[in-house]
């Protein structure tokens, strides 16, 4: 497999060595896969798009796009150079110029400016508004415009920082299929960073985790999701509640006490008496959140739980349970 993007044993940090953005980060990634970047706010995923893009310089290591090394502590190729295409969560059109011209403006060295501009827009769908300014078009639009923009020089290698930050929920999930299945079509090779793990997961052929500037797992998403190296993965992925020794007590469940171990919210079964470890609760709190409800819950043996479900539950007292096959465990 051919690699399109190589980071290797990069770093960067900020006031004076102080904040270690990015730590010693290896990875690559092959021709015409999608690759995400997550992890919690301030992990270092903008740093490291940046260091990508040339838009920050390295402190140590190199990136190499399409066999060509464009950052080293020596050189830093400057970001025009680089043959990458970027898409940032604001849409950055010109105001001044139509769809048509924002899209021109970047090729100026073809030929064939008016005819891939052309191109690309049919592939976006948006060939009818090639005469529109961007403040007549949706946010969803304007989007789909940058990312026509971006693919119509083909890139190597497409950059997307929280591309779709900006727009709301329902909004979203349909613009982000639409984009990833136009980023499939083309077979460009994408890196993207994003907040929200369902993006993540939805459409990425494998995901990175950084946790303070380390890249802590790079995986395929569904083995990500079921085999998280440490509890901070498993929890950018979803509710997660870690079984301590107390935990573990209410649920007799005879885990080793010097492992970690975890369990997903949604592997937690309300009002349940065939689970292999149960223990009886009492609500303390009912929180109403729409289709969910969030239930304090004090356990048998006096431990605190809270538990999200979206089943019905009548009365202050419930079973609770899960079984071992859905127990997360660690080595930390
Ligand atoms: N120009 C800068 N000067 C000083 N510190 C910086 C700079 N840019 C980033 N940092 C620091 O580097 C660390 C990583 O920041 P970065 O923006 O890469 O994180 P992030 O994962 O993108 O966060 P978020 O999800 O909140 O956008 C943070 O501690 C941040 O404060």
């Amino acid at each position: 497999m051919n690699k399109i993007l190589e980071i290797n044993n990069l770093s960067k940090s900020f006031d004076g060595g102080k904040t270690k953005a990015i730590d010693q980060v290896d990875f690559f990634v092959n021709q015409g896969d999608i690759c995400a970047v997550v992890g919690e706010s301030g992990s270092g995923k903008t740093t490291l798009i940046r260091l990508i893009a040339g838009l920050e310089n390295p402190d140590q290591g190199n990136i190499i796009i399409s066999g060509k090394e464009v950052s080293s502590i020596k050189k830093v190729m400057v970001p025009e150079k680089r043959n990458v295409g970027m898409v940032f969560q604001e849409y950055a059109l010109f105001p001044h110029l139509n769809v048509l011209e924002n899209i021109i403006y970047g090729l100026a060295k073809r030929k064939d400016k008016k005819q891939r501009a052309e191109v690309v827009l049919e592939l976006v769908g948006l060939s009818t508004y090639k005469e529109r300014y961007a403040h007549e078009l949706s946010g969803g639009q304007q989007q789909r415009v940058a990312l026509a923009r971006a693919l119509a020089p083909e890139p190597s290698l497409l950059i997307l920082d929280e591309p779709f930050s900006n727009l709301d929920a329902m909004m979203r999930n349909q613009l982000r299929n639409e984009v990833f299945n136009i980023i499939k079509k083309t077979g460009v090779t994408a890196i993207f960073v994003t907040h929200d793990t369902q993006d993540a997961l939805a459409v990425a052929d494998e995901i990175l985790i950084l946790q303070n500037g380390k890249l802590v797992q790079k995986d395929e998403a569904s083995r990500l999701y079921h085999k998280p190296q440490s509890i901070y993965v498993a929890s950018l992925f979803g509710n997660t509640v870690q079984l301590n020794k107390g935990l573990k007590n209410a649920f007799r469940c005879p885990l080793k006490e010097d492992c970690c171990h975890a369990i997903r919210n949604e592997n937690i079964t309300i009002n349940a008496s065939d689970c292999e470890y149960v223990t009886t609760a009492q609500i303390v709190k009912r929180t109403f959140l729409g289709t969910h409800s969030q239930l304090l819950l004090k356990l048998d043996n006096g431990e605190n739980l809270s538990v999200v479900t979206n089943e019905a539950v009548l009365g202050d007292e419930l079973k609770i349970g899960f079984n071992s096959k859905d127990i997360l465990a660690f080595d930390e």
